[in-house]
């Protein structure tokens, strides 16, 4: 068994993978318990793997963990790149993550499809970089889907403008980018000739999660942070910016001079899965709405609206407002189908006291 303070003592190596004392703390039980702290660096097939401290050398390694232990009802529970763990290394034939500790930002997008559920694409960042090709013209809804997802992690939005190398307008798109992202920094960037790769870093926290579309340049983009090449970069066909997929797993990598990145595959779909992080990524409009002469202005044809009269001054533009309602009825339908889901979970459990109780003799009351 594995004295309490010697385990926490090893927890210093991973000051760069952004461990923090506040975390030392959490973990303490769970060092009683024998386990060994642990960051998920990526997860595949019911199997993750697993960097943690070595208990005898102190060294870092990293080893494959069986995640089914800490499998839960709701996919949003699920390991995910960035946990940090409890891993049990006696545990036969394989390493097992044991118990996985309180996230302090999770990236959640609603999963494919009509299932109102929630996948984590990275946990515990503290910044959220997402990416866009200055090689096509940029997608601003996409971009702004993007910041509401990030601002609704707990992390701080990042955006950097890739490719810069291959445009000759990148600070037009830029200031145009700026307009959509109240508050957050936007970074024009060259893998190929390295300009704003300081800077990007510079404006980044400890730990990152890069977002962005297929072809984006996430992949490139983390090569260029690190100096190396460590992730394989896609071959693009043509300049369509048509590419083979790649990246198929989130990787967490280790930065020169401390942090990590986790590069994620290209998102497609990018749903929102609620919450008020759209309310962040549209700041400018909840603060005009303050304006309104009623409190609970629905912004349609309601007497002295301030945001219908900044649409129509051109203050805010029109593209901007529709697609924040746009967003907004599409966060609307997740609330109500949670809800629903959740009242059916509820109904479920129910059901099945009600059943006890009839078992045991009692009947339910009409
Ligand atoms: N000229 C130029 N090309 C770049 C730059 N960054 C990326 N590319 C090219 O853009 C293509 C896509 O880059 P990737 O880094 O694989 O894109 P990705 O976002 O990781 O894509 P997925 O792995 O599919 O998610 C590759 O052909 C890169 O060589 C850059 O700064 N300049
Ligand atoms: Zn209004």
């Amino acid at each position: 068994m594995l004295h309490a303070s010697s385990t926490t003592g090893n927890t210093s190596v991973f000051a760069d993978y952004g461990w923090t004392p506040e975390l030392d703390e959490l973990f303490a039980p769970l060092a009683e318990g024998g386990l060994t702290p642990a960051r998920i660096t990526r997860v595949d097939r019911g199997m993750c793997d697993v960097l943690f401290a070595d208990p005898e050398s102190g060294e870092l390694r990293t080893v494959r963990a069986d995640i089914r232990p800490v499998r839960d009802p709701d996919p949003a529970n699920w390991a995910c790149t960035g946990d940090w763990a409890g891993i049990d290394l006696t545990a036969r034939p394989m390493p097992t993550v044991s118990a996985l500790l309180p996230r302090s930002t999770a990236v959640i997008r609603k999963t494919a499809g009509s299932r109102s559920e929630g996948q984590v694409l990275a946990a515990n960042v503290d910044t959220v970089l997402i990416a866009s090709s200055l090689a096509a013209e940029p997608d601003l809804g996409r971009i702004e889907r993007f910041l509401a997802l990030a601002w609704e992690s707990g992390a701080m939005p990042l955006v950097a403008l890739t490719k810069a190398d291959l445009v000759d307008d990148a600070e037009f798109v830029k200031a145009d980018v700026e307009q959509i992202a109240p508050g957050v920094s936007v970074v024009v960037v060259s893998a190929e000739t390295g300009e704003g790769i300081d800077v990007l870093r510079a404006c980044m926290g400890s730990s990152t999660a890069l977002l962005g579309q297929s072809g984006a340049g996430k992949s490139t983009l983390t090569n260029a942070l690190i100096g190396t090449e460590v992730m394989a970069v896609q071959q693009t066909r043509s300049v369509d910016e048509k590419g083979r997929h790649t990246t198929t797993t989130r990787e967490l990598i280790p930065l020169p001079g401390g942090g990590v990145v986790i590069d994620t595959p290209g998102l497609r779909g990018v749903g929102l899965f609620g919450g008020e992080g759209l309310a962040q990524a549209f700041a400018e409009i909840e603060e005009l709405a303050q304006d309104c002469r009623f409190h609970d202005c629905g912004h349609q044809s309601e007497p002295g609206c301030a945001v219908r009269a900044a649409v129509a001054d051109g203050v805010i533009a029109e593209r901007r407002w529709e697609s924040y309602e746009k967003l907004q009825r599409e966060n609307e339908w997740i609330a109500s189908r949670t809800d629903a889901r959740l009242a059916a979970e509820r109904l479920k459990k129910w059901k099945t006291i009600t059943k006890t109780h009839r078992a045991m003799g009692g009947s339910p009351k009409k």
